[in-house]
C-alpha cells in the first residue's frame, strides 16, 4: 500500500521515538476464544472445505478466561443460520510459508498463496464458513465444518449475505473492467519462464510437507512475473454458477473462449493437500485432467497457474457477474469417487453404532445421530477423494485410514471409486483441554 511503511516485524518508532503499540503495527497477540471440539481428530480425512460434508460436526464453547458470562457473547448469535469461523492453524507443523503453493485441485500447478486457501500462509489463519446448528450456554453447534479437533478459534461473525455476498452487493465491480463489453479479471499472476528455484522442491515424503522457508527470511529469489489479461466476453460466457453460502452452486455451459494455446492440461501433485513438490509435469499427463481447461499450463519441469476463463456467478440484473473464480476452483481434478463398504464394514458399523447401547463405558457416536449419518459423512468425505495427490500418484495401493467422530476407517482406493474395508472404535477419543497460556502470537 503506497504512503504505509512496511512495518516488517519489529515495533515501529513514532517520529518522537516512542514504540507504536502492536497493535497499531499489527503485530496482534491473539488469545483463542475457545478451541474446537471436532468430529474430526486429524487432518487425514478432514474436507478440503466445509461444503464437502454436511455431517461434519463441531462443537465450540467459549472460555470462561475470555468473557466471564460466555453467554453473553453469544447473544442474538442464534438468528443467524451461518457463521464464519476464524482460526488458527496449529496443527500446520511449522511456522513458515511459500509464496507460491500447489493446492490439491490444481494437481501440481503453482499458484500464489493468496489465491488459494491453503493452510500454509504467512499467517495461519483459516476462515470458514458454518452452519450454525444452535446456540446452547456459552457453546455454539456447528456443521459443516473442515477444521480438526483442537483447532484454536479467533473469532466468530455472523455470515450476513447482505455484506458478504456479492450478488446483495450494488457498487460495480472493482476487479473487472467492462470495456466493449469485455470483463477483465485480474488474472492470477504468471510466472516468466525463468525458474524459481525456491520453489523447486524434492518428492521424499508421504503427505508431509517438506520445510518450507522460514516467512521471516528475505525472499531469496526474485519474483518475477508478468500479468497477462484474459478477456471473456459477455457473449461467449461459459459458465454461470452462483454462489451461495455452503457453495450451492449453479453452472451453466456459456462457451467462453478458452485458452487451449496455454492452458490444455491440468497436472497433480502434492505432498500433504498444499505441499509444493516436484511438479506432475515431470511425470506426464494425466488423460483424466485434460478435460480441464484453462487452469494450468505446464511449461517445462514446473507447472503455474495461468490467466484462465473465470467462472461467472449469474449476473445482476444489469447482466455485470457478482462474482468470479478461476476454472480451477470449480472444476474438480479428479471425477467424484464411487464409496463402496464391504459387508464387513457395514458390519462394523453396525456394532459401532450400538456399542454405545450396550456396553457400559463405551461411547456410541459423539457427533453423528446415527450409523446412517455416519455412514454418509464417511461417503462424503471418501467421494471428494480426500488423499495427497502424492498418495493418489504414488502410493496408490496403500491403505488409508481417517477417524471420524468415534470410527477409525480403513479403506482402499481403486479406478474410480473408494471402499471401505473395516471400520474400528477410534483408540483414543481426543478429550478436550483448554491449555493455560494459549496466546497465540500472529505477526511478531
Ligand atoms: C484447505 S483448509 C481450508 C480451511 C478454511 N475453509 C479456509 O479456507 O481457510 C482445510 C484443511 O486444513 C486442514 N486443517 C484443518 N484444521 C487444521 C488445523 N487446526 N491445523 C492445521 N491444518 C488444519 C485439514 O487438512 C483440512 O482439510
Amino acid at each position: 500500500m503506497r504512503g504505509l511503511e512496511e512495518p516488517g516485524r519489529r515495533p515501529t518508532a513514532t517520529p518522537c521515538g516512542c514504540v507504536k503499540p502492536a497493535l497499531e503495527t499489527g503485530n496482534l497477540l491473539t488469545e483463542p476464544i475457545g478451541y474446537l471440539e471436532s468430529c474430526f481428530s486429524a487432518k487425514n480425512g478432514t474436507p478440503r472445505q466445509p461444503s464437502i460434508c454436511s455431517y461434519s460436526r463441531a462443537c465450540l464453547r467459549i472460555r470462561k478466561s475470555i468473557f466471564n458470562n460466555p453467554e453473553h457473547s453469544l447473544m442474538g448469535l442464534e438468528q443467524f443460520s451461518h457463521v464464519w469461523i476464524l482460526f488458527v492453524f496449529h496443527k500446520n507443523g511449522h511456522l513458515s510459508c511459500k509464496a507460491k503453493v500447489q493446492p490439491p485441485r490444481l494437481n501440481g500447478a503453482k499458484t500464489g498463496v493468496f489465491s488459494t486457501r491453503s493452510p500454509h500462509r504467512p499467517n495461519a489463519i483459516g476462515l470458514t464458513l458454518a452452519k450454525l446448528e444452535k446456540v446452547e450456554g456459552g457453546a455454539i453447534y456447528l456443521s459443516g465444518i473442515d477444521m480438526i479437533h483442537g483447532t484454536p478459534v479467533l473469532d466468530i461473525k455472523p455470515y450476513i449475505a447482505e455484506y458478504d455476498s456479492p450478488q446483495n452487493v450494488m457498487e460495480p465491480l472493482a476487479d473487472f473492467n467492462l470495456q466493449n463489453n469485455q470483463h477483465t479479471p485480474n488474472t492470477a499472476s504468471q510466472s516468466d519462464s525463468k525458474t524459481d528455484s525456491c520453489d523447486q522442491r524434492q518428492l521424499s515424503v508421504c503427505d508431509e510437507p517438506q520445510p518450507h522457508r522460514s516467512t521471516k527470511e528475505k525472499p531469496k529469489c526474485p519474483e518475477d512475473r508478468t500479468s497477462e489479461e484474459n478477456y471473456l466476453t459477455h457473449s461467449d460466457t461459459a459458465r454461470i454458477q452462483q454462489a451461495f453460502p455452503m457453495h450451492r452452486e449453479i453452472a451453466v455451459d456459456f462457451g467462453l473462449e478458452s485458452r487451449r494455446d496455454q492452458s490444455s492440461s491440468m497436472s497433480e501433485e502434492q505432498i500433504g493437500p498444499y505441499g509444493p513438490e516436484k511438479s506432475f509435469s515431470e511425470k506426464g499427463t494425466d488423460k483424466k485432467l485434460e478435460r480441464v481447461e484453462g487452469a494450468a499450463a505446464l511449461q517445462g519441469s514446473r507447472a503455474e497457474t495461468q490467466p484462465m476463463a473465470p467462472h461467472l456467478p449469474a449476473g445482476r440484473a444489469d447482466g455485470a457477474p457478482c462474482s468470479v473464480v478461476p476454472a480451477w476452483v470449480t472444476e474438480a481434478p479428479v471425477a467424484t469417487l464411487e464409496v463402496r463398504f464391504t459387508p464387513h464394514a457395514e458390519m462394523d458399523l453396525g456394532q459401532l453404532s450400538s456399542q454405545g447401547e450396550s456396553d457400559v463405558g463405551q461411547a456410541s457416536f459423539k457427533y453423528f445421530q446415527s450409523a446412517e449419518e455416519a455412514k454418509r459423512a464417511i461417503e462424503a468425505v471418501l467421494s471428494a477423494d480426500p488423499r495427497s495427490v502424492y498418495r493418489r500418484k504414488l502410493c496408490q495401493d496403500r491403505l488409508f485410514y481417517f477417524t471420524i467422530d468415534i470410527a477409525h476407517v480403513t479403506c482402499w482406493f481403486g479406478d474410480g471409486f473408494a471402499e471401505v474395508l473395516r471400520i474400528k472404535p477410534a483408540s483414543e477419543p481426543v478429550y478436550m483441554m483448554d491449555p493455560v497460556g494459549s496466546l497465540v502470537s500472529l505477526g511478531s
